[in-house]
C-alpha cells in the first residue's frame, strides 16, 4: 500500500481511483465493510482503491479541546487499512485552513484533481466541507458534474440494532465493556504505550506489573481488572490487567498495569500493546496485602481459563 501525507503526494500519472473518505477511527466492522467494498469496486473496474483520512482528528481543529478518545493510533490504523487490500492511503493534514474549503472546493481539489475519482464510496451520514455543509445528495450532484459515481457503503448493524460507530465503541470502552467493543471492532480493543516505572511494589507482591503510558487521547477502558493479551514484538503473552488508582495503597494516579503470565524479564522502555478481551471485576481497596494477593491470584487463574478457552 502506498502511504501519502497530503494529496500533493499523489504521484504523477496516478490513474483513476475508487475512493472512500473518513476518519475511520477503530477501523471497526462498519469501516471494514466500507473499505472492503471500495477495494472490490476498484478491482472490478481495474483501477486502484484509495482511502482518504485526516490527521489530526477534525473535531479537535474545528472545536479545540473536543478531541475524542482515540481507538487506533495513526500507524496501526494505516496497517489495518492496508490489511483490507487498499492500494493507497492518503492522510490529509486537517488544518484550520483545510477545514474552510467549501464542499465544492474539497471535491474538486481532492477527489477530482488529485485522485481522479471514478467512484466515491460513502456512508449515508457522510458530511464534508466547511461547517460540514456537504452531504451525500450534494456529493451526487457534484459527481454528475465532474464525472464520478457515488456509491452507498453497506450498512452493518451490531446486535440490538445499534449501528457500529466509533462513538458507540468509545462508549463501550469507557464503560469497561471490552467484550462489546471487541464485537464491534471485529478484534479486541488495543491500547498501545511505553512501559514506565511505577512504585516498584508489584514484584514484592509476587506480581510485577508493566505500567503502560499511552498516548494523550488513547481510549483507556474504565477502572477495573481485565483479561487480555500483552503484545510484544511478535509474541503474545496472557495478561491480567489492572486499571485504576490502586486504592489499596491510597494511590491517586490512574494507571494501566499488566502482569504477564509465565514471563520474567525487563520490559522497561519497551513499546507494547494490550488487547482487552474480558472484564473480570472492579478494582477495590483491600484490607492489606494478603487479601489483595489472594484476589490477584484468582484473577490470574481466571485470565488463564478465559484466554485458553477463547
Ligand atoms: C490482576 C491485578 C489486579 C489488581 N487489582 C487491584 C485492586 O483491586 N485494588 C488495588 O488497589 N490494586 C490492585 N492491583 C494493583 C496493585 O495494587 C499493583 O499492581 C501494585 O500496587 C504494584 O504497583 P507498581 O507496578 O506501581 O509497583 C491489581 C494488580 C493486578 C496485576
Ligand atoms: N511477568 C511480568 N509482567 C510484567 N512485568 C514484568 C514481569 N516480569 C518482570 N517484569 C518487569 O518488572 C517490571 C514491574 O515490576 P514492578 O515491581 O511492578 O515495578 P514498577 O512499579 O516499576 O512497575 C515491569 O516493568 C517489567 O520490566
Amino acid at each position: 500500500m502506498q502511504r501519502w501525507r497530503g494529496y500533493d503526494a499523489v504521484p504523477g500519472g496516478w490513474g483513476r481511483s475508487v475512493v472512500t473518505i473518513g476518519v475511520f477511527d477503530g477501523v471497526h466492522r462498519g469501516h471494514q465493510a466500507t473499505i472492503g467494498d471500495t477495494v472490490k469496486r476498484a478491482r472490478d473496474l481495474g483501477v486502484r482503491s484509495v482511502v482518504v483520512t485526516f490527521d489530526p482528528h477534525p473535531s479537535e481543529v474545528v472545536r479545540p479541546g473536543s478531541h475524542p478518545a482515540v481507538l487506533t493510533e495513526a500507524a496501526r490504523k494505516a496497517d489495518l487499512i492496508e490489511a483490507l487490500g487498499t492500494d493507497a492511503l492518503c492522510v490529509v493534514p486537517f488544518t484550520k485552513d483545510f477545514s474552510r474549503r467549501s464542499p465544492e472546493e474539497f471535491v474538486h481539489e481532492v477527489l477530482v484533481e488529485h485522485l481522479h475519482a471514478a467512484q466515491v464510496v460513502v456512508g449515508e451520514n457522510f458530511r464534508f466541507g466547511h461547517r460540514a455543509a456537504g452531504d451525500v445528495a450534494l456529493l451526487r450532484r457534484l459527481g454528475r458534474t465532474f464525472g464520478f459515481a457515488v456509491e452507498d457503503a453497506p450498512l452493518i448493524s451490531a446486535e440490538e440494532g445499534t449501528v457500529f460507530s466509533s462513538t458507540y465503541i468509545r462508549a463501550c470502552v469507557d464503560a469497561g465493556d471490552v467484550a462489546a467493543a471487541a464485537r464491534a471492532l471485529g478484534r479486541p480493543h488495543r491500547l498501545e504505550g511505553v512501559v514506565v516505572r511505577g512504585d516498584q511494589r508489584g514484584r514484592e507482591l509476587g506480581f510485577p506489573t508493566a505500567n503502560l503510558l499511552s498516548g494523550r487521547y488513547a481510549a483507556i477502558p474504565a477502572d477495573g481488572v481485565y483479561a487480555g493479551w500483552l503484545v510484544r514484538r511478535d509474541e503474545r503473552l496472557m495478561a491480567a490487567v489492572s486499571i485504576g488508582t490502586n486504592p489499596t495503597f491510597s494511590g491517586s494516579e490512574r494507571r494501566v498495569e499488566a502482569y504477564a503470565l509465565d514471563f520474567t524479564g525487563d520490559l522497561y522502555g519497551e513499546r507494547l500493546s494490550l488487547d482487552f478481551v474480558a472484564r473480570l471485576r472492579e478494582t477495590r481497596a483491600y484490607q492489606g496485602i494478603e487479601p489483595l494477593v489472594a484476589q490477584i491470584t484468582e484473577d490470574v487463574d481466571q485470565t488463564r481459563g478465559l484466554l485458553r478457552a477463547g
